[in-house]
């Protein structure tokens, strides 16, 4: 549904997203990588906002650079979602649809109120949205995305900055869309991938270093991940950034760590999950850059 071909984008001669090709089909895909690496830039050109340097990226076949049948067929959710705050989420729903060119009147309020229903927003619709949380603004920028039913969902950062209970419902509100549509979105909260994504995409320094399932991302810190109880005076001279978790017990700390071997002679091997496979690969990343 959503592809990219040599997709690349390039500011002055670096580039903030080296050529890259990928095949989305209707599913929830997590975007992650560490600040800087491009999600942003990669969301933007596969939304058709920003120009690329290099490639395409089509939505069913239809360049996303072709126009208004290209754009309705995707819904973009900035990092940042603003909207007049005097209007209520009913009538700034209306609005847009109307700016959309979408049906008549009495479709543009159909649309508005499926949409308030989708994102459970029914209650609050016809409040200033001045007064509403930052979780129902950002369940208001996925409503707004959604008009014209999007093939492709892309939304930003959707969870951050939002309570456990906010975030447990937007995830609910993006997994059902996954249903039908290809959803894409960029986190820093691994556990939203862990818990919601059924494949991660992962950006380094603007290049494509990961693109699978969600598991398979433990593989980058297989033999790698250690774990074992250090004395306080242990666990002082250890360089604090080279630990995932430290926990205090009773007799020590009980330490985590990535390494390519063991850090300590009391360190066994652990079972890596996916979010240590992650921390794998991008620690890889920076040790590459440093070297
Ligand atoms: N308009 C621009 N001009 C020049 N460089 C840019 C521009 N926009 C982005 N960049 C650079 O491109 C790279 C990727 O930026 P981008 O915002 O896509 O990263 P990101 O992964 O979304 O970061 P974050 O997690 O902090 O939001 C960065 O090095 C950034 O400085």
């Amino acid at each position: 549904m959503l592809s990219a071909t040599n997709l690349g984008k390039k500011y002055r001669k670096i580039w903030a997203i080296e050529p890259l090709s990928l095949q989305l089909s209707q599913g929830m895909y997590g975007l992650l990588g560490p600040n800087g690496a491009g999600k942003s830039t990669l969301m933007r050109l596969l939304a058709g906002l920003l120009a690329p340097s290099t490639g395409d990226a089509t939505v069913n076949g239809i360049s996303v650079r072709s126009g208004s049948k290209a754009r309705l067929q995707i819904g973009y959710v900035p990092q940042t979602f603003r909207m007049y705050p005097q209007l209520s989420a009913r009538e700034w729903l209306r609005h847009v649809a109307k700016l959309k060119g979408i049906g008549s009147c009495r479709e543009q309020h159909c649309e508005a109120d499926r949409l308030l229903s989708l994102v459970h927003l029914e209650k609050e619709a016809d409040r200033p949205a001045r007064t509403y949380s930052s979780g129902m603004v950002k369940r208001l920028g996925i409503a707004q995305a959604l008009l014209g039913s999007p093939a492709v969902i892309i939304v930003d950062e959707p969870t951050t900055g939002l309570d456990p209970e906010e975030r447990v419902r937007l995830r609910h509100v993006l997994s059902e869309l996954a249903q039908s549509s290809v959803v894409l979105l960029s986190t820093h909260v691994l556990g939203d991938v862990e818990s919601s994504c059924s494949d991660v995409i992962v950006l380094g320094n603007g290049k494509l270093h990961y693109n699978g399932r969600v598991a398979g991302l433990a593989q980058f810190a297989e033999g790698k991940l250690w774990e074992w109880e250090a004395s306080h005076h242990e666990w002082q001279a250890i360089a604090q950034e080279r630990l995932l978790a430290a926990r205090k017990t009773s007799e020590g700390v009980l330490c985590r760590a990535i390494a390519d071997t063991p850090p300590s002679p009391y360190a066994t091997a652990a079972k890596p999950a996916m979010e240590d496979g992650y921390m794998a690969l991008i620690s890889s990343l920076s040790a590459a850059k440093g070297r």
